[in-house]
């Protein structure tokens, strides 16, 4: 497995940027953080396209930068896609997708033509011009493009921010299958937290040209003490398994912490799926009551407690089963509960937003 690696500095004079990250050489990395922290100017310079003297950058064997020697970026062997598809507006659909591809010796093409039309749903868009697609057409047809040079590492830079909510929606299945099905590690550059969420298995997020975390997305999800760049975002990911379709409209989705009622789902029992649970949305008690209307409630340990980002609040993170959950309640509640790391709590899950 080629590991990414990054370790460079940059200064610029109202900016700097401090990068030291060992990376899995698969799967999803998000790159997350808020506006101006500095994700498009680390990826540009993991692609050379932003000079980083005295920074190293290798993916695997291959050394791209070190003191002694600097591969410029396009023999580097990664794909960029951006928030807008830059496709040759002269050039159909299909002639685009082949720019690279062409271009690449053919020992060295790792996917074929009809695997990746077929991979993000293009073949009836072949023969159409740029303009004869929407914006979500666009940039399936640019992640073919990226795809089609046969990348060892594909950068992706917000690819769906120009897409209003239903193309988002409508693209980000087809992300997914790239990401599964292509044995190619993704760096995803993203400030959308529920974006990560779905797409993510890895994070990094950045903050002021600092990275402040970086590890397997439940683990940089469920801290405590980063939050504040997820702000009223915060919370984890679950990985359940849908056990039964309930009689009165409701399926069961089971996780080692226990049994989450949601509205019928469509997927057949046995389905893994993803839920996102927020903080926001877990209460916490300390007695199993049940003479109320919230239908989910698991056992759980606190592990730690932090101020939250909303004044007033804490954010708590708890353990259920394994599986992380955060928790947002007020300092008061906090005091009156004397809530402290060890004890078991109830936790309340109040929403639940399924990711597949
Ligand atoms: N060419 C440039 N010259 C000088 N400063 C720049 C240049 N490009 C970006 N910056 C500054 O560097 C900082 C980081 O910018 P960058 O675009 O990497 O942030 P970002 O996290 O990708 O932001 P966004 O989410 O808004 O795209 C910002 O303060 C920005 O103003």
């Amino acid at each position: 497995m080629s590991q990414l690696r990054a370790r460079f500095s940059l200064y610029r004079p109202a900016f700097s940027l401090e990068i030291d990250l060992h990376l899995p050489g698969r799967g999803v990395t998000a790159l997350f953080g808020p506006s101006g922290s500095g994700k498009t100017t680390c990826l540009r310079a993991i692609a050379g396209l932003e000079r980083v003297p005295g920074g190293h950058v290798s993916l695997g064997e291959q050394v791209w930068q070190d003191d002694r020697h600097f591969t410029p970026p396009h023999q580097r062997a990664l794909g960029m896609v951006f928030q807008e598809a830059s496709l040759f507006a002269h050039l159909n659909a299909r002639d685009n997708l082949l720019f690279g591809y062409r271009r690449t010796p053919a020992h060295e093409r790792r996917f074929g033509e009809e695997e990746v039309v077929e991979l993000l749903g293009i073949g009836g868009l072949l023969s159409r011009k740029p303009h004869q697609l929407s914006g979500g057409e666009r940039q399936r047809v640019g992640i073919g493009r990226a795809l089609l040079t046969s990348p060892q590492l594909l950068l992706m830079d917000e690819p769906l921010a120009a897409l209003d909510l239903r193309r988002k929606q409508e693209i980000l299945p087809y992300l997914e299958k790239v990401t599964t099905q292509l044995e190619i590690p993704v760096l995803y550059v993203s400030h959308a937290p529920d974006e990560v969420a779905r797409l993510a298995d890895h994070m990094v997020v950045l903050d002021q040209g600092r990275v402040l975390a970086s590890g397997a997305l439940n683990d940089v999800l469920g801290r405590v003490d980063v939050p504040a760049v997820f702000a009223d975002d915060a919370g984890t990911v679950l990985s359940v398994t849908l056990t039964s379709h309930e009689d009165d409209a409701l399926s069961r989705l089971s996780f080692a912490g226990g049994d989450i009622y949601v509205a019928q789902q469509p997927q057949p029992v046995g389905a893994q799926l993803r839920c996102r649970v927020h903080a926001r949305d877990i209460s916490l008690s300390l007695s199993a009551a049940t003479d109320d209307s919230i239908l989910n409630r698991v056992t759980a340990q606190i592990e730690a407690l932090a101020p939250a980002p909303t004044p007033g609040h804490v954010l708590v993170r708890l353990n259920a089963g394994g599986a992380p959950l955060l928790a947002r309640v007020t300092q008061r509640s906090a005091r009156a509960l004397n809530l402290a790391p060890g004890m078991t709590v109830f936790a309340q899950i109040k929403a639940v937003a399924l990711l597949d």
